[in-house]
């Protein structure tokens, strides 16, 4: 157990990005106990083990024995419909398993926001269900748009509230975060007073701020410069769990999205793995072009 407890230990602080004393913070251990666990020089009591589970947001085998079930649903859309003037979704079905990296592509005005609205319960559908096999408080995690900003508040104030709101607040986390995000030098600045990309910046934060089964992010680029998109990958890429995003960013989704889909004419026209698309020695760009077609 040893081994693969230590390994499990540094990868999901690492993916999570929590340092050796966020964990020690959270478990009332120093720091060098948590160091030992991680070096297999010691393992922590059953109790820590299942606090660090919870705190990883991973079940006691996974921590322990490295097992995931990578097939375990997350979210199943049935029959969804919706319609303004005009119908926008005519019969979406859909599933989300675990570890799953979904990019949900379609031109402008497909019904990619409404759906994704669907999908978080910020919408409701004509038609159709959304079942979530998780607890919708504690493991969706969306990219809150900029206008739930506060704009009265600090950089650093807003990052607090949102880690109280979601019960993960340390100090040194946020320090850690604000440093990541590069937003360390508008700590004390009022949001109203942040670029527009600064302002995507800080939602990504917020929305990373606590482990989750699912993330659901629409365009969360948009607005940012070339740095902050390569970071923003990156970040993403060290995540566990699973994430639905929508996007056009196509020079940087090959490396990191494993599932596609393709909505067009209000239905989920294609729903392939990358892996497949990258077999025909095709890039996600190159199959969109392809696909997307009008008729
Ligand atoms: N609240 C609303 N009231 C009326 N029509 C709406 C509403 N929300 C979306 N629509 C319409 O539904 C259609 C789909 O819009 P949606 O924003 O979902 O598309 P999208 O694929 O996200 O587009 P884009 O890539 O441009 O962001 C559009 O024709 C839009 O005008």
């Amino acid at each position: 157990m040893k081994n693969i407890f230590a390994h499990q230990l540094g990868r999901l602080r690492t993916e999570q990005q929590l340092s050796q004393s966020d964990i020690a913070n959270q478990l009332f251990v120093s720091r060098q106990a948590v160091s030992k666990w991680e070096n297999g020089d010691t393992e922590p009591s059953l109790d820590n083990l299942i606090a660090l589970a919870e705190i990883f947001n991973v079940s006691l085998d996974g921590l322990v024995a490295g097992i995931n079930d990578p097939n375990t649903l997350l979210l199943t859309a049935t029959h969804l419909k919706k319609s303004f003037s005009k119908p926008v979704l005519k019969d979406i079905n859909l599933t989300v398993s675990n570890y799953e990296r979904i990019a949900l592509l379609g031109s402008n005005g497909a019904g990619k926001s409404t759906l994704i609205k669907i999908l978080i319960g910020l919408l409701k559908p004509d038609n159709g269900r959304v079942k979530y096999h998780f607890n919708l408080h504690q493991d969706l995690n969306i990219m809150p748009q900029d206008d739930v900003l506060i704009p009265d508040l600090t950089v650093l104030e807003q990052a607090k509230l949102a880690a109280l709101i979601n019960r993960v607040y340390n100090p040194r986390h946020i320090d850690n975060l604000l440093t990541k995000f590069n937003l360390k030098e508008q700590a004390n600045q009022f949001v109203q007073k942040l670029s527009g990309g600064q302002k995507r910046r800080l939602s990504l934060l917020i929305s990373t701020l606590r482990p989750a089964k699912l993330l659901i992010l629409d365009e969360p680029t948009v607005g940012m410069d070339l740095t902050s998109i390569d970071f923003f990958w990156k970040l993403l890429s060290q995540r566990s769990g699973s994430t639905i995003v929508v996007t056009h960013d196509f020079n940087q989704i090959d490396k990191y999205f494993s599932r596609v889909w393709l909505l067009k004419d209000g239905m989920i026209t294609h729903d392939i793995s990358v892996n497949k698309i990258h077999s025909h020695h095709q890039t996600i760009a190159q199959w969109y072009r392809l696909n997307n077609k009008e008729a």
